[in-house]
């Protein structure tokens, strides 16, 4: 493992942040941020507009590179990860972000199916697997449908199946209830449950008061870019 702190070894976290910084010219998105968090836990990451969740999320789906620190990922320094081995490493974490993000050329079928196909997935592993991940959030009636034709609702349950079609170890979700009701929110939470039953680990950044309250999971807060609370 390529662990520049082995005094601080955890074999159980997935994911390990060491003393995270992120500028963004002069703006400081994340400072000095330290986080583990264990394989098939289910977290939650909070904190008022502009503390820095997103940031930490797309540190995470490698959307962005660090300033300062380093980020392990299943052992793996993002740091010093070859160029080559970025696809793989992706192909592990699922996304979901607040405003679902689907193509708008594709049927639902075809945005859910993508991350297969570039995975190199036969038409028939891709027909099994999408029909299955249709029926578990319920879409399977609006298969060949267009992004532009669906509820939000709707939208974020195929962003959902599509986060979960490459079966990641990894599930990060940005405000994914952001812009749902409340009935939609409970599906999208009850489908990020599921996800975390079957043995993935979960983070959900959100700023759900309703949500945080009536959990019993790890809430991490974030103010101005540091860790206020780490919820252990
Ligand atoms: N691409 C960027 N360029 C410049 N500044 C940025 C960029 N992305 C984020 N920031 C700044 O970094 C800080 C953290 O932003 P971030 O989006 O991570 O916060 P957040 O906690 O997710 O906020 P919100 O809840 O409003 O989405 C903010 O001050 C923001 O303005």
């Amino acid at each position: 493992m390529d662990n520049q702190y082995p005094e601080l070894e955890n074999k159980n976290a997935i994911i390990r942040m060491f003393h995270v910084t992120k500028r963004y010219g002069a703006q400081l998105a994340l400072d000095d941020v330290s986080l583990d968090v264990e394989a098939n836990e289910f977290l939650f990451l909070t904190g008022p507009s502009g503390a820095g969740k997103s940031t930490l999320l797309k540190l995470l789906y490698l959307a962005d590179s660090i300033s300062e620190g380093q980020i392990l990922l299943k052992g793996m320094n993002l740091s010093r990860l070859p160029k080559k081995r970025l696809p793989f490493l992706r192909r592990n974490i699922g996304v979901v972000f607040q405003d679902y993000k689907l193509i708008p050329t594709r049927t639902v079928f075809d945005n859910i199916a993508l991350v297969m196909e570039v995975a190199g997935a036969s038409a028939k592993q891709i027909k099994r697997k999408v029909g299955y991940l249709l029926r578990t959030v319920d879409m399977e009636h609006k298969a060949g449908a267009f992004p532009q034709s669906l509820s939000g609702g709707e939208q974020q349950r195929v962003a959902v199946a599509r986060a979960i079609c490459g079966d990641p170890d990894i599930v990060l979700a940005d405000e994914p209830t952001g812009s749902l009701d409340a009935e939609s929110a409970k599906v999208i939470m009850e489908l990020l449950f599921g996800i975390h039953a079957r043995g993935a680990t979960v983070m959900v950044a959100t700023h759900d008061e309703a949500l945080l309250h009536s959990t019993r999971r790890r809430i991490v807060t974030l103010k101005q870019g540091r860790v206020v609370d780490l919820g252990l």
